[in-house]
């Protein structure tokens, strides 16, 4: 039998993050978006191992999540385990397959939760992934899709993560991912910021509902372009849900107020928030700013960089 499959499960950035008004005749109402997304090699690490049915035991899931002795931010794992993402990727492709897939998994995180760093999505992909191995699922790209439109918009972008596409232009609701443009300077080094509170992504769409009546249609064009002439200084990273998620969390804009006083660089809000992140030119660039992050403002802060 296959042995236990371990994974990293990267953090994202949304690098940039244009989002249009939801289209009048979408149920669901969620929010067009044009994003130029990228992993990191922040992540949360998860272990999937099969179990096999014999007659002492009857072959059950079971299911260990626990924040990593080196995760930034100590957090506790406080929503129920039938909330999880990743949970419910188990979950989901039990019942596609219509047959029990016994696992023991264990679950170590460090991306913090509602950060805008994908860490959630990130997992259920993992999920996804490490079935369709240790069960030989023959999973292929539309069922995989099919899977993360049930789970989650991010849940498409981690997916391709996962299969080696690591900075993406993602468009439609999330759902349409293509590889981004190559620009000249790979991997981009950064330092992210890890305040101690969240910003609510369902929240923080409604607020901008509020603010931006008037906005601008999204162009996915102008995200190419970005990505493929993007250079460490360049200043035109954007996020057009900045002042909605500073809307929702208060804190987040005075923690972008302190930051922008000690940062040469911009510093952009990952997603939804509450996770922030500025480019460097350097590792060493980055951890320096990183140290300074955390003496002046006592926020977690670390040196990071795309994969
Ligand atoms: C904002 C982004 C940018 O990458 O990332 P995060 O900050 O969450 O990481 C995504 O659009 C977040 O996608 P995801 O995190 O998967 O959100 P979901 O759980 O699917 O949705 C939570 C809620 O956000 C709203 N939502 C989500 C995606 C979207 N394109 N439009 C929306 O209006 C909906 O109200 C939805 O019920
Ligand atoms: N495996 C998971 N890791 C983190 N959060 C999860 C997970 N599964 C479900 N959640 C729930 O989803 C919420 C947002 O998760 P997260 O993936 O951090 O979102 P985002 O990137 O949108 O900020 C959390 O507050 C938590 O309640």
């Amino acid at each position: 039998m296959a042995g236990p499959v371990t994974l990293d499960c990267p953090a994202k950035v949304n690098l940039a993050l244009a989002v249009d008004p939801p289209q009048p005749n979408d149920p669901r109402r969620l929010h067009p978006i044009a994003s130029w997304m990228a992993a990191l090699s922040f992540a949360d690490t998860l272990t999937v191992e099969r179990v096999v049915p014999d007659s002492e035991s009857p072959g059950e899931s079971s299911f260990e999540l626990a924040y990593a002795p080196d995760a930034p931010v100590p957090g506790a794992i406080d929503w129920a385990l039938e909330d999880d993402l990743m949970f419910r990727a188990h979950a989901l492709v039990e019942q596609r397959m219509g047959r029990p897939l016994a696992v023991r998994v264990e679950l170590q995180k460090r991306i913090p939760t509602g950060a805008g760093l994908g860490g959630g999505s990130s997992d259920a992909a993992g999920m996804i992934v490490a079935l369709d191995r240790l069960f030989e699922l023959g999973l292929n790209a539309s069922d995989q899709s099919a899977l993360a439109a049930e789970l989650g918009s991010d849940v498409h972008f981690a997916l391709g993560v996962l299969a080696g596409q690591t900075s993406s232009i993602v468009t439609g609701t999330g759902d349409q991912v293509e590889p981004a443009p190559c620009s000249a300077t790979w991997p981009i080094h950064l330092v992210l910021i890890l305040p101690p509170f969240g910003c609510p992504t369902g929240a923080v769409y409604a607020a901008f509902d509020r603010l931006n009546a008037s906005k601008s249609p999204i162009n996915a064009d102008d995200i190419r372009e970005l990505a493929r002439g993007f250079t460490p200084g360049n200043r035109e990273l954007f996020n057009d849900l900045t002042a909605a998620a500073a809307d929702v969390q208060p804190r987040l804009k005075s923690l972008l107020e302190d930051l922008g006083r000690l940062s040469p660089r911009p510093v952009h809000v990952t997603g939804s928030g509450a996770a922030c992140f500025a480019v460097t030119d350097s590792a060493d660039d980055a951890e320096g700013l990183a140290q300074v992050i955390r003496d002046e403002l006592n926020v977690a802060a670390l040196s990071t960089q795309t994969i």
